[in-house]
């Protein structure tokens, strides 16, 4: 199933330097992870803000909330998910 995920990142101001980089680290190494399994299928910066707009192609909703509530940034973004369905005019086949 393919989802379209926003994710806004909301830090603490307060959070110590030391802190936002080994939490940034870990949400890197986690994204890239999933990218690599072809969970993650796309990953964009929205212009002029600290957040994301995403592709997820995973089994179910159940894998969805598995693979988002295990970001190290979780704790700190704003997270909306549309789930999509093949749309009749796509002459796509493959849903890619
Ligand atoms: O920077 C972000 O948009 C948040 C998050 C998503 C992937 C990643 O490495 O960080």
């Amino acid at each position: 199933m393919l989802f379209h995920v926003e994710m806004v990142v909301k830090l603490p101001p307060d959070m110590p330097a030391d802190q936002v980089a080994d939490i940034k680290a870990r949400e890197k190494a986690y994204s890239q992870e999933l990218q690599r399994q072809g969970k993650w299928r796309h990953l964009w910066r929205v212009a002029g803000s600290y957040a994301n707009v995403s592709l997820f192609d995973v089994n179910d909703n159940d894998e969805l909330q598995e693979v988002i509530s295990g970001l190290p940034l979780f704790p700190y973004m704003d997270i909306q998910v549309k789930p999509l369905c093949r749309h009749p005019s796509s002459i796509r086949e493959d849903n890619t």
